[in-house]
């Protein structure tokens, strides 16, 4: 793509021309959605062999919602690149680009982050300039460290010369001093309170059978042709569905399928603004994001202040879901949680929980079809587990446990096709870093790029779930980080991996499946959701 379709396709997005079916966002708190995954499937049965299944397309997402910057902190920008003192170490070599304010390397890096060539990009970069280099990102001046040392400075010391840093477009249209805005003690705290009442690992149990229930409900609608039938089923819509329902259901008790359609139409809206250009006028997409979002936070509102009066009342329990435990327990602090803030974490929930989730499984969908061996493996460890079972009986935790060879091949996957490209952090206070000066308020980024370096991994490309065999696939430590790392790690990997092993098992048991292009060029981009009502 030209530079100028670039543009003209940006602004097309903006101001709402219907073509443009993406929609995507991308930050230190990730969210992206997909393009299209359609299936056809081989309904499996007694005796059904070798089955053809068609899968089409699947696309992660991702990007571009940084346009904003680029205009809104120009003006940061340049005061803080000129604010150096005398005597201090130089900057790492680089170059901010002749037109900085037009975001200088902007251009080349969501062209490679879109297109998926994030290595290349920096490999020509390391070439010129060594592993740490300069350049300036949507507007942001941007030093881009090596791996792992890189990671591991982001991560492990995360709180005393970094921290996680929002774009301003994106701050507008999340609006809450929540989770994702904060930083130091408040961001621990928080965070350590939804860990250990929602999302941490001796919790989330508490949902297997709820996960499987809802795979099921999405898959087995599908299954009720005559055993060996063909049929091509709109993959990517299921596993939106199944992402989205499965958080309304456990954040909110939200399970009326018209009404999370409601939702997530207006979600939809509010997810398009993290890409779009951040101009506020009525007609852009980034205005029609902000009245969605202000819809669904008020409807949040009138949730909260609903449950309230059921508790009080025992029409509701304390534990049915994230939103009645936030108002039963208190923080280490002994506060319970301010409305305004549950309203923005629950909107950051839905959020962060619903597509990286579909977009995984659709790749681990994808790459189990493309690779034999991987089925066959695969299905050895679930037929085990499904014969060990009478029918109608749900999974346990044990079972989950010794799905191994799947999670593997979760891993591998997130090796491959890793739901951000790029994290980034802000310098907290100007510090020194391997001979180099790093400025207070410079943005900080590191890449997956070493995730398809030979030098870390064997054939890099290929799909080898065995690498997993060993801790982090094999390769040195601060390599492999598909769920961030240090304070802001995300907190949902071990919802997310139950999510996704579930799903994958109910998946094997009832579908064999091929895919319909199996060299589909894999971008970064999207389309909203659509709705199936089963
Ligand atoms: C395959 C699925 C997922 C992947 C790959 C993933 C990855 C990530 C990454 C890379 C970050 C940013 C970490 C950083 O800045 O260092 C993040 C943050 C976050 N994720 Fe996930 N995530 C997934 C699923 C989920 C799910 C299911 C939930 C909730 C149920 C969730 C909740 C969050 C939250 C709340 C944050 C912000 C944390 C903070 O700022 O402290 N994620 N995730």
């Amino acid at each position: 793509m030209t530079v100028s379709e670039y543009f003209a396709q940006l602004l097309k997005s903006s101001m709402g021309d219907t073509v443009l079916d993406t929609v995507h966002v991308l930050s230190s708190a990730i969210e992206f959605k997909l393009k299209e995954l359609a299936t056809t499937v081989v309904i499996k049965g007694d005796g059904a062999s070798s089955l053809l299944v068609i899968v089409t397309i699947i696309v992660l997402t991702s990007s571009a919602l940084w346009w904003g910057w680029i205009f809104l902190s120009w003006r940061e920008n340049t005061k803080i690149a000129g604010a150096r003192g005398a005597g201090a170490l130089p900057l790492p070599p680089g170059s901010f680009g002749l037109l900085p304010v037009l975001g200088g390397d902007t251009l080349s890096y969501l062209d490679a982050y879109q297109n998926f060539n994030i290595k290349r990009y920096v490999d020509q970069k390391v070439a010129r300039y060594g592993p740490i280099f300069k350049t300036s990102i949507m507007g942001q001046p941007t030093i881009v460290l090596d791996s792992p040392a890189g990671n591991k400075l982001l991560f492990h010391e995360d709180e005393k010369l970094v921290q996680g840093w929002w774009p301003k477009n994106l701050k507008a249209l999340v609006n809450y001093n929540g989770l994702s805005e904060t930083n130091g003690e408040a961001h621990r705290v928080f965070r350590q309170h939804i860990t250990s009442n929602f999302l941490g690992v001796d919790v989330v149990h508490r949902y297997f059978q709820t996960m499987e229930r809802r795979a099921k409900a999405e898959i087995e609608p599908w299954t009720e042709l005559k055993v060996g039938s063909e049929l091509t089923i709109p993959t990517v819509d299921v596993l939106k569905n199944y992402s989205f329902r499965l958080i309304c259901e456990l954040s909110i008790s939200l399970k009326d399928v018209r009404e999370v359609e409601q939702l997530r139409h207006k979600f939809d809206m509010w997810s398009e603004g993290f890409m779009a250009v951040p101009v506020n006028f009525p007609g852009t997409s980034f205005n029609r994001a902000l009245r969605a979002r202000d819809v669904m936070a008020d409807e949040m509102g009138k949730k909260i202040k609903q449950r309230r009066k059921e508790l009080k009342e025992g029409l509701a329990s304390e534990t049915q879901d994230f939103l009645s435990v936030m108002l039963t327990h208190p923080d280490e602090t002994g506060h319970i949680v301010e409305d305004k803030i549950l309203v923005h974490t629950l909107l950051l929930l839905l959020w962060t929980a619903s597509d990286t989730t579909a977009s995984t499984l659709a790749m681990v969908l994808r790459e189990t079809s493309r690779n034999p061996h991987v089925y066959r493996e695969l299905m050895k460890e679930h037929a085990s587990i499904t014969r060990g079972k009478k029918d109608g009986e749900m999974l346990t935790t044990e079972n989950l446990r010794s799905m191994k060879y799947t999670w593997r091949v979760v891993q591998e996957t997130l090796r491959l096709y890793p739901i951000l490209l790029g994290l980034f952090r802000e310098a907290k206070t100007d510090f020194e870093y391997q001979g180099y000066t790093i400025p207070k308020g410079y943005k900080l980024l590191v890449t997956s790029a070493p995730l398809l370096d030979p030098k870390f991994y064997k054939d890099p490309k290929t799909f080898d779930p065995s690498r997993f065999e060993k801790v982090g696939g094999g390769a040195p430590a601060f390599t492999y980080f598909p769920f961030g790392g240090g304070h802001r790690m995300c907190p949902g990997n071990e919802f997310a991996k139950a999510s996704i092993i579930i799903f994958v098992h109910q998946f094997l048991k009832h579908f064999k499946w091929t895919l319909v292009h199996p060299d589909e060029k894999i971008s970064y981009i999207v389309r909203t959701s659509r709705t199936i009502l089963n």
